[in-house]
């Protein structure tokens, strides 16, 4: 890993726990990310991602937890910190926003309150010094009026609004990393583009990494400089966000490329068309033997269902996890 690593997750296990055995839930995920750096985690729903953010985050609840490998920040092992300190490093120096905020924001406070309490609470700031931050906070992710939005509540706001308002606390204290697991996806394909464009420059102003999680490799893609894709608890390829898209080298990233409406389209032109996924990610309780993908791979042979493919090294310092990778 690089000696500039922001975040360094090695070996990650999380176990889901029913009666007396353990299902390995997320198994041998690593990956880093470096300061400033956007990283994207991409997969078809169910395939480990959010639980594995929910990890970073020392969030995990029973029946799911944290089996096996490490996760250091900064340099610091992170990942059995008491719930004080794991509280004081979410928020401060770690942030991360949802795909639906109405969960994470407090109905019965106005949302200027809710930013300024992390200048508050973080910061050590008077309250009446946090709700003048709040009013700046406000309008740096570009919501118009923002003495004014100040003392809405939560319910006066759309959907849209409510995520800058997220963004908004999440970067109030300028956290060195920001985890967005589906931050557009139950908003309008417009606003979702404003979102997105936020969270980049926002996040380039103030040199935050980012760790986007999205079922869709569009969006992946757009935001991020490198990819790591997830099947069934794996991180099945890792690439930078270019060779992704131009030479998929894992039979499922190839189908997660070709579901692409512009690219499915090209492809169908000239190019080597890719197939395309059947079938639905397994559950916890039933990942296949061997390669946990080979039940819907179209390049699948007698080696895939009987040994599970180990971690191969591609150019650039990507990764592959298949026996017949290109
Ligand atoms: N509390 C829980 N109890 C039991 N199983 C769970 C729990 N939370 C998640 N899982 C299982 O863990 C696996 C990974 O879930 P996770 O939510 O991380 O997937 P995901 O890739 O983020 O998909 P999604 O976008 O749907 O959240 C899924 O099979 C899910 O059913």
């Amino acid at each position: 890993m690089t000696g500039d690593a922001l975040l360094e997750v090695e070996n990650l296990r999380i176990d889901l726990t029913i009666g007396d055995r353990k299902y390995p839930a997320v198994q041998d995920v690593s990956f880093s990310i470096a300061r400033g750096e956007t990283f994207g985690l991409v997969g078809e729903s169910g395939c480990g991602k959010s639980i594995t953010s929910l990890a970073l985050m020392g969030l995990l609840k029973a029946p799911l937890g944290i089996g096996g490998g490490s996760i250091r920040f900064n340099g610091r092992e992170i990942r059995d910190l008491p719930s004080a300190e794991a509280r004081k490093l979410r928020g401060d120096r770690i942030a991360m926003i949802f795909q639906e905020p109405m969960t994470a924001l407090n109905p019965l406070l106005p949302v200027g309150r809710q930013i300024a309490e992390m200048f508050v609470l973080h910061r050590g700031a008077s309250w009446k010094e946090a709700e003048r931050q709040a009013v700046d906070a406000l309008a740096s992710v570009r919501v118009s009026a923002p003495e004014r939005r100040v003392k809405d509540y939560p319910h006066q706001l759309s959907g849209g609004m409510r995520q800058r308002v997220m963004i908004a606390i999440a970067l109030a204290c300028g956290p060195d990393l920001l985890l967005a697991d589906e931050p557009t996806t139950a908003l309008d394909v417009t606003v979702q583009a404003e979102i997105l464009d936020l969270i980049r420059d926002l996040s380039a102003a103030k040199g935050t990494a980012v760790l986007m999680i999205s079922h869709d490799l569009g969006l992946i893609a757009n935001m991020c400089s490198r990819v790591g894709v997830m099947y069934a608890g794996r991180l099945v390829e890792q690439r930078s966000a270019d060779e992704i898209f131009q030479a998929p080298s894992h039979p499922y990233t190839g189908g997660l490329v070709a579901s692409l409406p512009l690219l499915g389209a090209r492809s169908a032109h000239g190019q080597q068309r890719l197939a395309e996924i059947t079938g639905v990610v397994p559950p916890v309780t039933a990942f296949p033997d061997g390669c946990r993908f080979n039940p819907r791979c179209h390049a699948s042979t007698e080696l895939c269902v009987r040994q599970d493919p180990e971690v191969t090294p591609l150019a650039n310092g990507g990764l592959v996890r298949c026996h017949h990778h290109v």
